[in-house]
Formats: C-alpha cells, structure tokens, sequence
C-alpha cells in the first residue's frame, strides 16, 4: 500500500477490553508503506518488537505492557494457579524479545507488582485483569505526557541554537507520540524557531532515513539526510550547533546506551566543541547498575549487514560483527533532557538526585 501517512498516525493502539487487541504501525515498512499489523497473542507482540516493528525504547515499553493483557487472555479467570503461571510464562517470554532498552522491562516489572498488589489486597483474577489494562494504558498515556515535558525542558536548554543532527529515530513512532530527541525540535518549532536538522541514516537498519526523515518531513521541520560517515564533515563545516539523540539505558552515572554510532558523534562533537545532549524519559534510567559497562548490548543478524534490505551487499561467508547499540560515557554528555528537566553536569549524584525529585 502506498503510504498515505500523517504526523497524526498512532503507531501503537490497543482495540477493546481485557480481550481486546493490539494494533502496531509496522515501522519496517515506512516510509513506504503504511500497513497496522493485529496482535491478538503474545508472540505476535513478541516477534514485533524483535523484528523491530515496533522499535523505539518507551514504544517496546508500551507494547510489552500491553502484550501481557494479551499473553494471560489464554488463561480464563476461574482458574487462579494457571492465571500466575502465565503471567511469569509471558512476562519472562516478552523480556527476552530485545536485551538493551530497560523500558522493556521497567514496564514488566510495573505490571507484574500491580498483579501482586492487588493479588495481596484479595482482588479476583477478573479485577486484576481489567487493572492490567488500565496500568498498559496508564503507561502509554503517561509516556504522551513525558514527552511533551522532555520537549519543553529540552527546548528551553537549547533555544539558542538552530542547526541539528541527530542519529536513529527518537521520534512519535519510538514512543506514545511526539518522541524524545525529536520533541525538543518539534518543541521549538512551536515556539517559532526555524531550525534545520542533519538526519544521519543509522546504519544498518536506516531509522534515520526511514523515520526520523519521514517524521520530520512530516511536519516541515527542514532536514537534511546524510549517511552516518559523513556527521564529521557536517561538524567541521560549522553547520551543527548541537546534538540531541535518544537512549535505550542509561546507567546511575549517566553512560548511555543508544543505537550504534551515537558514541563515535559524541566523540567527534568533543572534537569540533559541539554540545551533545541525551533526551530520555526517566524510565530509561537502570539505578541497578552503576556504569555503561554493565548494560546489555544486543547483537543482531548478520543478515542486516550482509543482505540489508535483501539486496546482498557482501560476500557470502564473511565475518560479521553486528552490535545494534553502544555505550556513551557520561563525560561526553553535556546534558540529559529528561521530563523532570536537565541533568547537567552528567555526574552520579546528579543522575541520583533528578532520579529522586518528582
Ligand atoms: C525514544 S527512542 C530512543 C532509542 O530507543 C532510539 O534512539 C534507539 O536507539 C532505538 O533503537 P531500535 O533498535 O530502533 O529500537
């Protein structure tokens, strides 16, 4: 189908009651195509976010959450016992679909304790299970909010500049809506400024190319696409003044995870003096680990390297190495743009304090 898309689309859209249905906007398809695929089970959700239909660290939350209303709709609510195995059996199952966005599994564990709380407090299986849809619904109605905040906060810190790049797709597709890294430039759209944004396409997968341009475009902010090797040489022309991304994990000392290529910018923005900020909702922060070392890269086929996009672009047999993330340390991060406002300088006691003001 061609693609008859506006900014207004709602990538991700649960149908009905407890047993309803999950509707995605499948992001592999865009620009392209426009075509929603139907969740009615869990592994449906499951193979969505592995295959990244529905991407984007808040989004797999959001997803997730609602794959476990789905996942316990095999269950009926007479038989308590099975009811508890299934949640385990489908949380344990959704949590291994991507390893590096904690999103993922913050929104597990939110699901999982309302269960128990309310399991504790003698509610019926039947009263957990409408609460679970609320506590999915709660989640993704929370993340519009925080967006909008992380567009204000992010918009007030960088109102003096005017020329971008940014890197993969931090945008409305990889969350409820608006994004994060694109909600500060969404934000001062609104507030009048005329920017311009650098899109690097974001090897392998191009969610540069394929959703950031197309979210951009949408909504006539001026963008430029050009491929990842080339952010130096936009740098060293004096065409960036910042640098905004997102992040998948973010450690208690501020190393941030995001799509792979966001620390060779960090690196080369230190080199050219540019400011580079993260953007990411407090829910991508994982206060269990002290530092980037310890966050999960996850490695994906080699296939999307050596076939993307199914044209074969390397000979068969080669080696290949396919991180889909890496690790930004904390110092090369001038600020990161959370919803609560901007951590700044990026240092553990400041991480630890923004984690702890409401
Ligand atoms: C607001 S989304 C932030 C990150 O999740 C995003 O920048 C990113 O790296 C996504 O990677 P992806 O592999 O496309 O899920």
């Amino acid at each position: 189908m061609q693609s008859e898309l506006t900014a207004d689309v709602e990538p991700i859209r649960f149908v009905g009651q407890t047993d309803g249905t999950l509707e995605l906007l499948d992001q592999t398809l865009l620009p392209v195509e426009l075509t929603v695929i139907n969740c009615s089970d869990v592994e449906t959700v499951w193979e969505a976010i592995k295959k990244l239909r529905v991407r984007g660290a808040p989004a797999i939350g959001i997803a997730a959450a609602y794959g476990v209303v789905i996942g316990l709709q095999t269950v009926g609510d007479e038989d308590a016992a099975a009811f508890w195995k299934r949640l385990d059996e489908v949380t344990d199952y959704l949590a291994g679909s991507r390893p590096t966005a904690v999103n993922l599994f913050w929104a597990l564990d939110r699901m999982k304790r309302v269960a128990h709380e309310l399991r504790d407090a003698g509610k019926s299986i039947a009263e957990i299970r409408v609460a679970l849809l609320e506590e999915a619904k709660a989640i993704h109605a929370e993340d519009r909010e925080t967006c909008r905040a992380i567009g204000r906060h992010g918009a007030a810190e960088l109102k003096d500049a005017a020329n971008f790049l940014t890197h993969c797709n931090a945008g409305g597709l990889a969350t409820a809506e608006y994004g994060t890294a694109l909600a500060v430039f969404f934000t001062l759209q609104d507030d009048g400024k005329d920017l311009h944004v650098f899109v690097d396409e974001t090897r392998p997968l191009l969610q540069g190319a394929r959703l950031t341009a197309w979210e951009l475009s949408q909504r006539k902010i001026r963008a430029t696409l050009i491929c990842d090797s080339m952010a130096a040489q936009v740098m060293r022309e004096g065409r960036v003044d910042a640098i905004v991304t997102g992040a998948d994990r973010i450690a208690a000392n501020g190393d941030s995870a995001n799509k792979i290529g966001t620390y060779s910018l960090a690196v080369l923005a230190k080199a050219h003096g540019i400011p580079f900020y993260i953007a990411a909702p407090i829910s991508t922060f994982d206060m269990a680990i002290d530092s980037g070392d310890e966050i999960p890269i996850e490695e994906r086929a080699s296939e999307e390297i050596t076939h993307g996009f199914g044209k074969q672009t390397a000979p068969a047999g080669i080696s290949v190495y396919n991180p889909a993330f890496d690790v930004t340390p904390a110092e090369l991060i001038q600020g990161i743009i959370t919803e609560r406002g901007v951590i700044s300088p990026v240092t553990k006691e400041m991480v630890a304090q923004m984690f702890a003001a409401e």
